[in-house]
C-alpha cells in the first residue's frame, strides 16, 4: 500500500478524538489518481455530506470512510474543524467487500433481487474484516460519550463491533437502501450476524415504515428478543427491541435534499440560458424527455426504453417532436450484472435511433459518462418529462432534485411506486414499472399534461420537498438518537429540533 501526501496527513495517535463521528463507506472526498501518478482530493457533491457537513463542523466531528482509490493510505487528514480518517483498502478486499458481498450480495438481495445475489463464503469474510477495520477506526475518532452514526448496508456489522469496543458510545445506524421483505432477507445464510450486527447500534434508521416494520419482527425472529407491537410512523412512534438492558429504537426517517439550495442555484441567469442551450442543440422538440442515474439495473433504465419504443411503434409519440435524453453515471463497472445490463441498454438505444432518428436528430440521446452538477441543474430545469423508473429505489433523490429546479412550475414527473420517494411525491405521475402498459400511459399523459394542471401538480410536489430537506432530515434522526438511553452529550444541530419522538 502507497501512503499519500505525507506533509498532509498526520498520525491518529496524535489526534484529538471528536464528539461526533460519521462512519460510512466512502469519505466525503475522493482521491483521483491523475495520468502521471500523482494523487489529489476530489469533493463529492452527494446529499450526506451537504447534509452532514455543516453539523460536523459546528461539532469538531469527523468522518471515517474510504478514500475511493485501491492500495492506498490517506492516513488523518486534519482540517480546521473536520478530521478525515481514511480507512485504507486492497485490490482484492475492494473485490470481495465492495463489489462482492456489498454490490454482489447484499445490493440485488434489498433490491428485491432483480438480479440473483450471489452467497460467497469468502466474500462474507472480508466483509467481516472489512467492518472490523471500520470498527476500529471509528474507536479511535470518537472521544469518550460521543455519537457515532453509521452509514449503510456496506456496515451493517459496526454497530455491534464498536459498541463491543467501545460501550460507553451513542450508536446510530442509517439505511439507505431498502430493507427487504422478510421472505427475501431469510435468503441470506448470515440473517442472524447481520440483525445483530445491527442491533449493536441505539437507533437504526430507514427511509420508509415498512422497512422498520421488517427489520422489527426479524429482530424478534432471527435473534430472539423482545419486540414492541404497534404500527412505526414517520420520524415518529419508533418501534422498540429490547436486547439484555439495551433499548433499540427503530424508525423511519425518508432521507431528502438541500432543496433550498438547489432552488436558489436553478433560478440563476447562468442556469437559465444554459437550459435553453441545451433545448436548442436538441433542435426544439416540443417535448425533452429525461433520466438521471447512475447505470445501475435497479433504476429501470430499460424499462423507460421500452416503453419509450412501444409509445413510437404505437404512433402515440412523435418522433420529430419528441428526444429523451439519458444521462448515465457508470457505477460498479467491474460488477458482471452491471457490465450485462450495460450492453442491454445501449443495444435498446442503438434500435430506437436505428428506427426512428434522422441523420443528426436521434431520438435517444444517451451519455455514459458524469456531467458537471451545473450542467445537471440545467437539464433539469430544461426537461419536460422527468422518467424516474426503478424497479426498487431505497428513496431516489434525483426525483426530489427535479422538483427542487421547477421554481418556474413546469414539467412533469414520471415516478416509479416503487421508490421510497413515491411514498412522499403522491402528486407525481405514478407508475408501476412492471406493468409496461401504464409506464406507457403515464408517460403519455405527462407528455401531453394540459399547462394548467402541470402546474398546480408541481406547486404541491414543490411544497413537499422545499419544506422537507436533508436539514430536516438530519436533525429527526439525531434529536430521536439523542433521546435513546444511552444519549451522551446533546449536539449543536440548527434550527427547530425535529419532530422524531
Ligand atoms: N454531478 C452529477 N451528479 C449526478 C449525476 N448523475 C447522478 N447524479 C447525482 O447522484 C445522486 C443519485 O442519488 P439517487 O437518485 O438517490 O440514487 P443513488 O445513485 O442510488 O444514490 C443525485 O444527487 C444525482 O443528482 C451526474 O452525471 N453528475
Ligand atoms: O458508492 P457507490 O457504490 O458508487 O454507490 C453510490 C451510492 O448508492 C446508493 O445510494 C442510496 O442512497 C440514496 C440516499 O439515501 C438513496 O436515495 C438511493 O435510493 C440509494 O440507492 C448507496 O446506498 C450508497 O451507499 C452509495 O454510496
Amino acid at each position: 500500500m502507497t501512503a499519500v501526501d505525507a506533509d498532509a496527513t498526520e498520525d491518529s495517535e496524535s489526534i484529538t478524538p471528536s464528539d461526533f463521528v460519521v462512519v460510512a463507506n466512502r469519505l466525503p472526498v475522493d482521491l483521483e489518481r491523475l495520468p502521471d501518478g500523482t494523487t489529489r482530493w476530489k469533493r463529492s457533491p452527494g446529499g450526506l455530506v451537504t447534509a452532514l457537513e455543516p453539523i460536523l463542523r459546528s461539532n469538531h466531528g469527523a468522518w471515517v470512510g474510504w478514500a475511493g482509490v485501491a492500495d492506498v493510505d490517506a492516513g488523518v487528514i486534519v482540517e480546521d474543524d473536520l478530521t478525515l480518517y481514511s480507512v485504507p483498502l486492497s485490490t482484492e478486499e475492494i473485490a470481495d467487500y465492495y463489489e462482492g458481498f456489498s454490490n454482489a450480495t447484499l445490493w440485488p438481495l434489498y433490491h428485491d433481487v432483480i438480479v440473483r445475489p450471489e452467497y460467497r463464503r469468502e466474500w462474507w469474510n472480508v466483509y467481516v474484516e472489512v467492518n472490523r477495520r471500520f470498527a476500529e477506526e471509528a474507536a479511535k475518532a470518537a472521544a469518550p460519550n460521543a455519537t457515532v452514526w453509521i452509514q449503510d448496508y456496506q456496515l451493517q456489522l459496526v454497530p455491534k463491533m464498536l459498541r463491543m469496543l467501545r460501550p460507553d458510545l451513542t450508536i446510530g445506524f442509517f439505511l439507505h437502501i431498502p430493507f427487504p421483505p422478510v421472505e427475501l432477507f431469510m435468503q441470506m445464510p448470515w440473517r442472524t450476524e447481520i440483525v445483530e450486527g445491527l442491533l449493536g447500534a441505539d437507533l437504526i434508521g430507514f427511509h420508509l415504515p415498512g422497512g422498520a416494520q421488517n427489520f422489527l419482527y426479524l429482530a424478534g425472529r432471527l435473534a430472539g428478543h423482545q419486540t414492541s407491537r404497534g404500527n412505526i410512523g414517520v420520524r415518529s412512534k419508533l418501534g422498540v427491541v429490547q436486547v439484555g438492558f439495551r433499548s433499540v429504537r427503530v424508525g423511519a426517517f425518508p432521507i431528502s435534499i438541500a432543496s433550498g439550495e438547489l432552488d436558489e442555484q436553478s433560478r440563476s441567469k447562468s442556469i437559465r440560458d444554459r437550459a435553453k442551450a441545451i433545448r436548442k442543440e436538441l433542435g426544439n422538440p416540443d417535448k425533452i424527455l429525461l433520466g438521471v442515474d447512475r447505470l445501475d439495473y435497479t433504476k429501470g433504465i430499460d424499462v423507460r426504453l421500452d416503453a419509450l419504443n412501444e409509445l413510437l411503434v404505437d404512433g402515440r409519440v412523435d418522433p420529430s417532436r419528441t428526444v429523451m435524453v439519458q444521462l448515465a453515471t457508470p457505477s460498479r463497472e467491474r460488477v458482471e450484472s452491471y457490465v450485462h445490463m450495460r450492453g442491454e441498454i445501449e443495444r435498446m438505444v442503438s434500435r430506437i435511433n436505428g428506427e426512428y432518428a434522422e441523420v443528426g436528430r436521434p431520438v435517444v440521446h444517451y451519455i455514459h459518462r458524469p456531467v458537471p452538477r451545473e450542467e445537471l441543474i440545467a437539464f433539469f430545469v430544461a426537461a419536460d418529462v422527468m422518467l424516474v423508473t426503478p424497479l426498487r429505489d431505497g428513496m431516489n433523490l434525483v426525483a426530489k432534485e427535479y422538483v427542487a429546479c421547477r421554481s418556474d412550475l413546469g414539467g412533469s414527473l414520471v415516478l416509479s411506486e416503487f421508490t421510497g420517494a413515491a411514498a412522499e411525491l403522491r402528486q407525481a405521475f405514478l407508475c408501476n414499472p412492471h406493468d409496461l402498459e401504464d409506464v406507457k400511459d403515464k408517460m403519455q399523459a405527462a407528455i401531453e399534461q394540459p399547462r394548467e394542471t402541470g402546474r398546480k401538480t408541481m406547486r404541491a410536489l414543490r411544497r413537499q420537498v422545499l419544506t422537507h430537506d436533508v436539514d430536516r432530515w438530519a436533525r429527526a434522526f439525531l434529536d430521536a438518537l439523542s433521546h435513546t438511553g444511552a444519549a451522551g452529550p446533546a449536539l449543536i444541530t440548527e434550527g427547530e429540533s425535529g419532530t422524531a419522538g
